[in-house]
């Protein structure tokens, strides 16, 4: 994978192997405190956290995932949903595969913000064609008693925005979190071909010469 191929080995193998892996961004977007960081973290190291501080900015985490067959390194990118750190998240946005449109089902405020949300993604990671791009909505802290959004409610700004997928999910108990990050890289590997995305690896070059000790680094 990219994340081990920083170098060149040095054995001369008696073949050549090179498997297939695509590498998908998705992005998490949403106000502050709906659970991003939450969401991200209960995926990939399946942990919860009730005292998680806001982000600051961006922060990743890649996940290595069959779907379908297809060998996926899922690089998930949890943005700070805070106003006042719109600067230093927006700059991250371009080059995203996938966009998970985040709310709390228990804030009505950050399910209004969703519009905004969408917006902001299409004008910073410039997407020329918004109604093909693949969105994904997450309904989270599905866990909690006193909702203020309801499903249905949840379902039709999904039909009446683009038709896109909504999941709820809870990041504390690990409700629907894998199965919505799957869904991700269903419609990301639906939506093309995705060869501009694939990465050999463990490939490893045949007669290359070898490094003379003066410029060797390793
Ligand atoms: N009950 C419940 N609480 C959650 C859930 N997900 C996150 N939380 C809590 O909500 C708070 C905010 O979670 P974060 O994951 O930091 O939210 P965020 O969207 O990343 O926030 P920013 O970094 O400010 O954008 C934390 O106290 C979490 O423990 C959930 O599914 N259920």
């Amino acid at each position: 994978t990219r994340a081990n191929s920083g170098r060149a080995r040095s054995i001369t193998p008696a073949v050549t192997m090179t498997a297939k892996t695509s590498l998908l961004k998705v992005i998490l977007l949403g106000d502050g405190g709906v659970g991003k960081s939450s969401l991200m973290n209960r995926y990939v190291t399946n942990k919860f956290d009730t005292h998680l501080f806001h982000t600051i900015g961006v922060e990743f985490l890649n996940k290595e995932l069959e779907v379908d067959a297809h060998q996926v390194t899922l690089q998930i990118w949890d943005t700070a949903g805070q106003e006042r750190f719109r600067s230093l998240r927006t700059p991250f946005y371009r080059g995203s595969d996938c966009c998970l449109l985040t709310f709390s089902v228990d804030d009505n405020q950050s399910f209004l913000n969703l519009g905004n949300w969408k917006k902001e993604f299409i004008y910073y990671a410039d997407v020329k064609e918004p109604e093909k791009f693949p969105f994904v909505v997450l309904g989270n802290k599905l866990d909690v008693t006193e909702r203020q959004v309801t499903s249905e409610e949840a379902q039709q700004w999904c039909q009446e925005n683009g038709g896109h997928p909504y999941y709820e999910t809870s990041a504390k108990d690990a409700t629907n979190v894998a199965v919505a990050f799957e869904e991700a890289v269903r419609r990301v590997l639906a939506s093309d071909e995705r060869t501009d995305h694939l990465i050999p690896t463990d490939t490893v070059k045949l007669h290359r010469k070898p490094r003379s000790a003066t410029t060797c680094c390793s």
